[in-house]
């Protein structure tokens, strides 16, 4: 892909040299002297950071999800907690981090590979995001992607633009849910959350 072409993701490519010669600029902007000895590889060690801390920008997070099985007459509930994450608010370009929470109904048995769950939370969360959408493009690819009977996707983080910046609440942690289909249901969400122990 070339400068100026977007992906199926709506995104275009990381312009590495693009990045470095912004961070020197930035490094001058605030004061600082980027021909410093310990500055001298910063500008390459940043853009090789956004590759990874945006990587999720050239991948389609969903994709993952299409490893499936069969297991014939399962829908029960599947539940994986406290899958880590990283992410970068769009407002202020700074992390937020915690823990993400995914539980599903699967329609007649279609299950997908646990890891692959992590994945697609991955792949959303290396983006610039924030929160609410992140948590909604999760409960979106599992529903695209599995057509299960129910989805609930539960986001714990804690942004470092509120923590060591402008209000500075440290330790103020951010909640946010998506539901889709049965789990919309006020008796069976119960029982999820009651199994997530949220
Ligand atoms: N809803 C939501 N808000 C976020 C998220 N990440 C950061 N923010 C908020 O985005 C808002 C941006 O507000 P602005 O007033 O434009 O920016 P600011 O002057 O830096 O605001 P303060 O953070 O209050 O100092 C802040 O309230 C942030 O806390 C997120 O994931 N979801
Ligand atoms: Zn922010």
């Amino acid at each position: 892909m070339s400068v100026g072409e977007k992906n199926e993701q709506g995104f275009g490519p990381i312009d590495k040299p693009r990045v470095e010669a912004a961070i020197r600029e930035l490094l001058l902007a605030i004061g600082e002297d980027p021909d410093r000895e310990g500055l001298l590889g910063t500008p390459d060690r940043v853009a090789r950071a956004c590759e990874e801390v945006l990587g999720g920008m050239q991948e389609d997070p969903g994709a993952h999800l299409r490893k499936q099985f069969h297991e014939p007459g399962n829908q029960e509930m599947v539940i994986v907690k406290d899958i880590p994450f990283s992410s970068l608010c769009e407002h202020h370009i700074l992390p937020f981090t915690g823990k993400a929470h995914v539980c599903y109904i699967p329609r007649d048995g279609r299950i997908t590979g646990l890891s692959k769950i992590a994945r697609c939370v991955s792949g959303y969360a290396r983006r610039l995001q924030v929160q609410e959408r992140l948590t909604g493009q999760i409960a979106d690819a599992m529903v695209r992607e599995l057509d299960p009977l129910g989805v609930l996707v539960v986001l714990e983080a804690e942004h470092t633009c509120m923590t060591m910046r402008g209000v500075r609440a440290a330790g103020a942690l951010t909640t946010t849910s998506a539901v889709r289909g049965c789990l919309r249901d006020l008796k069976t969400r119960e029982e999820a959350l009651r199994l997530l122990e949220l």
